[in-house]
Parts: structure tokens; C-alpha cells; sequence
């Protein structure tokens, strides 16, 4: 569908606007791959009013691990409270008085929008039959997303780490649809570090006996324990050696010892993170996104990153964490250096590491609010 025909479109079962989880099919997907996903839903919460134009909408991106769920307390649909909790809302830095703010779950994603885990036409799970995909292909599932409800263009995509590689495909691939952007924590490609750390994360899921091929949904078999293990290496690489080290140092966990089975403290610490993960994610989704995010490259078939950042002039405020080893400033420097519509580089200090752009809420309300200005004049026209 083009941008004149979505004009006139009639949005059909636009999402209420009270946050409330809901489901919208936008029909078969052509991947990047040559592939084409039949019967795609998307699921989607909205917050604040459509204005009578469509001309106020944000478009909020999750990261990895998150989905839809961008605010809000924990509740029977969601099991972890908003992951940017407080950041949409009435008189929030995202003020939902002004605008109409929409989160999706990501292609490929295990909180209600098609993925591995979801059941084919043929009545069977997906499984290990579930498509490559790429960031640009979850992209392409938003664009079509937004056909369908009948939004033209968006006031601001915003978005951080695998959010921000969205945010980054949108503003180079679709520049006429989106009128300003918030890019964070995030680069214009995969390093060989990510990759590095990504490919082993995978090959701890896909290694443990319970993965069956990817084929374990329904076996009442789930590789547990090798998406704990994946969350386990994930977390060291979002946090810092000196956060850590101040935190737990060499201790031993309350009533337990190293020396005689018990655990240290930071072992604990990475216990409870792989089981809060392995309680709320699907390992395939885990797998499927990991390598999605090992693809990532905005460069790819636009005659490289350079070439790519420097086509669009969409305005952008780029940021970064001062701590972040995964996704080093010198990333976000360079995004800020090539993409025509940013001026300069917001960095964020933190101790919390690539963390930071969850745990730093007064620095991030800041820099979505500078997006909100950027909106606003655009809006404004
Ligand atoms: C962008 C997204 O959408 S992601 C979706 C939401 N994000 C996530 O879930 C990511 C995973 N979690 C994280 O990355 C981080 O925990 C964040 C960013 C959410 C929060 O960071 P922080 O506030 O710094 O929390 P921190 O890393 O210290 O973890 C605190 C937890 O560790 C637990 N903990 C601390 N020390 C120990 C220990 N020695 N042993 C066991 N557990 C411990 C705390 O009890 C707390 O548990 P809870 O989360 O169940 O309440
Ligand atoms: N804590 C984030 C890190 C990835 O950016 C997540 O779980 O999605």
C-alpha cells in the first residue's frame, strides 16, 4: 500500500487507548529473505487520543527482551511492570494529553505478536519452521501495521538497543513516514564483540537437550536451562565490571558458601535474572531475535553505513551511556556524526552500563522530551 492510499484509509479496530492489550492482523509479509510469512498479527497497546488527523502518533520501540508494554504496573496480561515505566502518560515526558503513543510486540516476538511459538495455518506451532527474519523485516511488520490502522506518518519513533536498531531502520528506510526520532544505546551495525557474545548466548540455548531442533513446544520439554545460561551471559554484557564488583564483590550469598556447594553473590544475582527470564520468555523468540540483532546492519544493500545514515534528514537525537561496553559511545558518536538530522551526541551518564538507558529515568525523560520538541515543530510544519 502506498503513503496516498493510506491516506484515505479507514483504520479498522484502531486499539483502544487505556493501554489495553489488542491484537491486529495485517496479513502475509514478504522478509527480506525473498520469504513470505502468511497471516501475520501484531500486537499492540496504545495510549492517548488520535487526533483527527493522525498526526500525533509515537511509535515506542522495545528492546530484546521487552514487548508492548511500555508503562504500567505488572497485571494478569503483563508480567513485568512497563519496562519504561512512567515515561507515556498524562503530563509524562511522552505526554499523552498531547500525544497518541503506540507500542508493538516485535515480529518474531512471544508476547502476542507472531513467532515461533505461534500456530501455523496448518494448525501446528511454527517451531524450528519459523523464518530467518531481520530488524528490517520487524520494521517492514510496523510499516504494514501502520497501513492498516491508516497512520501516514509518525510523529516520533523512539527506541533503544534492539529498539534502536527500529528506530535507526525506520528513519533510513522510511524517512517520509516518520518525522523525528530518538536513536539510544545502539549502532549502525553488529561488532564483532556483539556478535561474538550474541553467537554464544544462541549456542547455549540451542545446545541444551531440551531444544529438540526448536521443536519443543508442546513436548512439556522448554530448554530452561539453556536460556538461563544465555540471560546469564546477557546480563554481564548489559551491566558493568565496576557496578558488579561494588555491588557483590567477593561475597558469598547470605547463609551460603562457595566452598561447599553454595553460591557467590553475583552468581545468585544472575540466578535470579536467568529465572525471571526463563519465567516470562519464549527460548525460541530468544533465538530467533538474537540472531535478527546479529544481522543488524543499516548499511546492508545502501552502499554501506555511511552511505545509509547520510541519506535521511529526518531529525534525531541520538544518545548513548558513558558505561556502556556492549554498544560503546563511539557508536552512538557515529551515528550522531552521519546522520544529517542530529546535531550532536547526548550521553548519558551511568554506572548500570548498557542498562542504562532502562535504569537512567531522569536522563532518558530528558531526551524524550528534546524528541517531543522535535515532534512538535515538525508537527507544527
Ligand atoms: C527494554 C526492555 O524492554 S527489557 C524488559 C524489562 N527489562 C528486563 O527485564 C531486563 C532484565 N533486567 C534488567 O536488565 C535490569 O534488572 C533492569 C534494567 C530492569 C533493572 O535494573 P536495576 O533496577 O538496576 O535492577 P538490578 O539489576 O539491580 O536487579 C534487581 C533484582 O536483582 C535481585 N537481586 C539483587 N541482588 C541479588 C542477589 N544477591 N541474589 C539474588 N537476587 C538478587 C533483586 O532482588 C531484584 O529482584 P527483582 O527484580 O525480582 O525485584
Ligand atoms: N535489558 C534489556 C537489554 C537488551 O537491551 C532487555 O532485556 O531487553
Amino acid at each position: 500500500m502506498t503513503v496516498s492510499s493510506v491516506r484515505n484509509a479507514r483504520p479498522a479496530g484502531f486499539p483502544p487507548p487505556d493501554g489495553q492489550l489488542c491484537f491486529i492482523p495485517i496479513g502475509s509479509l514478504e522478509l527480506e529473505s525473498g520469504v513470505v510469512l502468511p497471516d501475520v498479527t501484531v500486537a499492540v497497546q496504545r495510549w492517548g487520543a488520535l487526533a483527527t488527523d493522525r498526526d500525533n502518533v509515537i511509535l515506542v520501540e522495545h528492546a530484546l527482551t521487552g514487548d508492548s508494554h511500555v508503562t504500567g504496573p505488572a497485571d494478569d496480561e503483563h508480567p513485568s511492570p512497563g519496562w519504561w515505566d512512567g515515561m507515556v502518560g498524562p503530563g509524562a515526558p511522552i505526554d499523552t494529553n498531547e500525544w497518541c503513543v503506540i507500542a508493538t510486540n516485535v515480529l518474531g516476538g512471544c508476547r502476542g505478536t507472531t513467532g515461533p511459538g505461534s500456530i501455523a495455518a496448518d494448525g501446528a506451532v511454527w517451531g524450528s519452521r519459523f523464518p530467518e527474519i531481520s530488524i528490517r523485516d520487524q520494521v517492514a511488520a510496523e510499516v504494514a501495521l501502520a497501513d492498516v490502522l491508516g497512520i501516514e506518518r509518525f510523529s516520533s519513533v523512539v527506541g533503544g538497543s534492539m529498539g534502536g536498531m527500529r528506530t535507526l531502520e525506520w528513519i533510513v528506510g522510511h524517512p517520509d513516514r516518520v518525522d523525528s526520532a530518538l536513536v539510544l544505546a545502539v549502532g549502525a551495525r553488529a561488532t564483532a564483540d556483539q556478535i561474538g557474545t550474541q553467537t554464544t548466548q544462541i549456542a547455549a540455548v540451542t545446545s541444551d537437550p531440551d531444544w529438540q531442533g526448536g521443536d519443543y513446544h508442546g513436548t512439556g520439554r522448554i530448554p530452561r536451562v539453556g536460556l538461563g545460561l544465555a540471560r546469564r551471559i546477557a546480563h554481564l554484557t548489559y551491566r558493568t565490571e565496576a557496578e558488579l564488583d561494588s555491588r557483590f564483590a567477593n561475597d558469598a550469598q547470605a547463609d551460603e558458601n562457595p566452598r561447599d556447594g553454595g553460591r557467590y553473590a553475583v552468581q545468585s544475582y544472575l540466578d535470579h535474572q536467568a529465572e525471571k527470564l526463563v519465567a516470562r520468555f519464549d527460548p525460541a523468540t530468544y533465538v530467533l531475535l538474537t540472531e535478527a540483532m546479529n544481522r543488524h546492519d543499516v548499511g546492508r544493500g545502501r552502499g554501506g553505513v555511511a552511505a545509509a545514515l547520510a541519506s535521511t534528514n529526518v531529525p534525531v537525537i541520538v544518545g548513548g551511556v558513558d558505561s556502556d561496553r556492549l554498544y560503546p559511545l563511539r557508536l552512538q558518536q557515529e551515528l550522531a556524526d552521519g546522520l544529517a538530522g542530529s546535531d550532536r551526541l547526548r550521553v548519558l551518564a551511568s554506572k548500570d552500563g548498557h542498562d542504562g538507558f532502562l535504569t537512567e529515568a531522569d536522563a532518558v525523560a530528558q531526551l524524550l522530551k528534546e524528541t517531543m520538541e522535535l515532534a512538535r515543530a515538525a508537527r507544527r510544519g
